[in-house]
């Protein structure tokens, strides 16, 4: 597959428009399959060329504007500045444009730095053409591009780079991408008033394991991957999300906590059959309403995290729904998938008595599932008795001794700075009982803070996907959770705990909260963007905050969490207690409150089907020869 991932060369749909003096293009090319590659020409020059298979066309980069408001969506525009043409580049994964953009912007920076070469002594040359795939970034071309930032103090910089947000491309776009962790855009790197000196982005690469997966992914295979909680499925999955193309690609997840995740949408939203109970006939005329049928016909990667939580006979569904309306006889309909999670976390929810068959026990899991892979290195905690401990829980084999250890465990003072532990319920009404209640009970006046949504008439539909509520009441003393990655090296992540110390003077009164991790912060309102139907966005414009006295474990499952107590005396699903316990990232941060060994189980149906798969040596350790070559490269990153 043509894909660099060294940010130099990746396949995408191009527009090059020929612009007159007022900007309005005179002359467009579009090109569906287009191969665009960063390269250097006989001058050392940075050339952009853009392949349609035929003809290569090639574009000196010296003086440009780069327009990168899109890049989560896989598009951005480059605008070269003397010739008055426009490059518009959409469809990439957004991944490989970020580190393209990255890569063109330092190189570009430090490209400055050498002494330019003139026609004149260009013809007096005489080099033969030539055309070099430009090398990955390194550190000293970070080292040159920041002598240069030191000297240069604005946004122009000296020989012929500007970075706009604002995207000429997208006329029909009506909002704005919000900013999440995976947002590095090149903009924010080069703004001197921003950030003093770049780097090479070395934190939160792919471990090996995570980097094999994403090989077998981008190889096209459709992939089942699993292990334990904090291993960094979903980590992963948004690696994944960013680096296939927007336009095809589907991030789903079983439940609406999940997606956000990941920043996708709910799959019962893509499939478009409600709750899928009805008849085979009437969900496939359901997904044929407009709107939704779009999503059927131009996915070719869907991905589903938490398929624990996933029915057997929902899947099926979706399985002969794909076949029908793609007109296709091959499983899912020719659609790859990319499904991941853990089925020793929570299970479909039952309906009725029967107890809920697990997507794996589906008729047609098997002939979807070409790989099953296992991602083994647990990341959300270090401490490796209490990795055991989990573990165990996982399987519901609690030896005496660790039975004595979250027994203790409830003696543990978590509270530090005002911040007390959030209790993990097993009931949703406790939540809210909690949460009203421990509010009242502190002094002082409420504020109410009311989201902005862009369809107040589709509230109920944001509720569903939005990690936050329409209204959020708040106090000084209240105890509140961050619902979004804010600043992941300060420590400002989603379920990072903390307490509202103050709130801030003026009309908006935005509350400042002090976080476990030492900082105090105040917060504004951030955006929450989720795909309807019909490639409708909707958003939500909140606090990232939501209250933490209390969170339902159903909710808090894919979370990772600061300081939580946990009571599991009402424990009423396998799988349940698991989830509770493996979202604390140590022991010590842990506070079970009546820990009895009874109610750690594991689903038997479930503990059958892994042993089935290493038997049959059909689960992976994803670390598996085959995928680590290519894989390795990747993980440069
Ligand atoms: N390669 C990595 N580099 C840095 N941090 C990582 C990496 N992989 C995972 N993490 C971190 O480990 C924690 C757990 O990851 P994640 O939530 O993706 O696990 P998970 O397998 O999806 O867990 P669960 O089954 O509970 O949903 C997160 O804080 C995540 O940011
Ligand atoms: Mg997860």
């Amino acid at each position: 597959m043509f894909q660099g991932d060294d940010g130099a060369q990746f396949q995408c749909s191009v527009v090059v428009e020929r612009l007159n003096s007022s900007g309005q293009a005179t002359k467009r090319q579009v090109i569906r399959k287009a191969a665009v590659l960063l390269g250097r020409n006989e001058f050392q020059e940075i050339i952009l060329r853009v392949h349609d298979g035929k003809v290569p066309q090639s574009y000196t980069l010296k003086e440009f504007q780069l327009f990168t408001r899109f890049v989560k969506d896989g598009k951005c525009t480059v605008k070269l500045l003397p010739e008055n043409i426009q490059v518009l580049i959409s469809d990439c994964p957004p991944h490989l444009l970020n580190i393209f953009l990255k890569t063109l912007s330092i190189k570009h920076q430090a490209w400055q730095t050498s002494k330019p070469v003139t026609d004149r002594e260009k013809l007096k040359a005489c080099l033969p053409r030539s055309f070099e795939t430009i090398s990955p970034l390194q550190q000293k071309d970070v080292q040159k591009a920041n002598e240069l930032r030191s000297k240069v103090n604005a946004p122009v910089l000296s020989r012929g780079l500007v970075v706009r947000t604002g995207n000429k491309m997208t006329g029909g776009e009506q909002v704005k991408r919000p900013r999440t962790d995976c947002d590095s855009s090149p903009l924010k790197a080069l703004h001197p008033s921003k950030k003093p000196s770049l780097s090479l982005p070395t934190a939160r690469k792919l471990n090996k394991e995570q980097a094999a997966v994403l090989s077998a992914v981008l190889s096209g295979k459709n992939v089942f991957f699993t292990g334990s909680a904090g291993t960094g499925k979903s980590f992963l999955l948004k690696r994944i999300v960013g680096s296939l193309p927007p336009k095809s690609t589907y991030a789903t997840a079983s439940t609406g906590v999940a997606a956000c995740h990941i920043g996708g949408t709910t799959l019962h939203n893509f499939a478009g059959i409600g709750s899928g109970s009805a008849p085979l006939e009437q969900c496939i005329e359901l997904a044929q309403r407009p709107g939704v049928l779009q999503h059927w016909t131009s996915c070719r990667h869907l991905i589903i995290d938490e398929i624990s939580m996933v029915e057997a006979q929902f899947f099926d569904k979706l399985e002969a729904i794909a076949r029908s309306l793609r007109r296709s006889t091959e499983p899912f309909g020719g659609i790859q998938l990319i499904v991941c999670g853990d089925f020793l976390q929570l299970p479909p929810v039952s309906k009725g008595k029967d107890k809920a068959t697990f997507c794996f026990q589906s008729r047609s899991w098997r002939k979807c599932i070409h790989l099953n892979m296992e991602l083994t290195e647990v990341r959300r905690q270090t401490d490796q008795s209490f990795i055991s401990l989990l573990q165990a829980v996982r399987v519901g084999r609690v030896t005496e001794e660790f039975t004595a250890k979250l027994m203790k465990s409830a003696y543990h003072k978590i509270e530090r700075d005002g911040i007390l532990a959030t209790r993990l319920c097993t009931h949703k009404d406790d939540v809210e009982l909690t949460n009203d209640n421990k509010l009242q009970q502190l002094p002082g006046s409420v504020r109410v803070f009311e989201a902005v949504d862009s369809d107040p008439a589709l509230v109920k539909t944001i509720d569903s996907q939005s990690p936050v509520s329409r209204l959020l009441q708040l106090k000084v003393g209240a105890q509140v959770m961050l619902t979004k990655n804010l600043d992941v090296q300060r420590g400002l992540v989603n379920g990072a705990r903390g307490v509202v110390v103050d709130f801030q003077p003026g009309k908006l009164g935005l509350p400042r909260v002090r976080f476990l991790c030492g900082t105090t912060e105040a917060l504004k309102p951030e955006r929450w963007m989720f795909k309807a139907g019909g490639g409708l966005y909707l958003s939500r414009q909140q606090l990232p905050l939501k209250l933490a006295w209390a969170i339902s474990i159903h909710k808090s499952q894919g979370m990772t969490l600061d300081c939580v107590e946990i009571s599991l005396a009402r424990v009423f699903e396998r799988g349940q207690a698991y989830v509770a316990l493996s979202r604390a990232k140590s022991l010590e941060g842990l506070r079970v409150m009546d820990f009895d060994p009874h109610v750690v189980r594991a689903d038997p149906d479930v503990l059958h089907f892994y042993s089935k798969l290493r038997k049959e040596r059909l689960l992976l350790q994803a670390s598996m020869n085959e995928f680590v070559g290519k894989s390795n490269k990747e993980n440069r990153w």
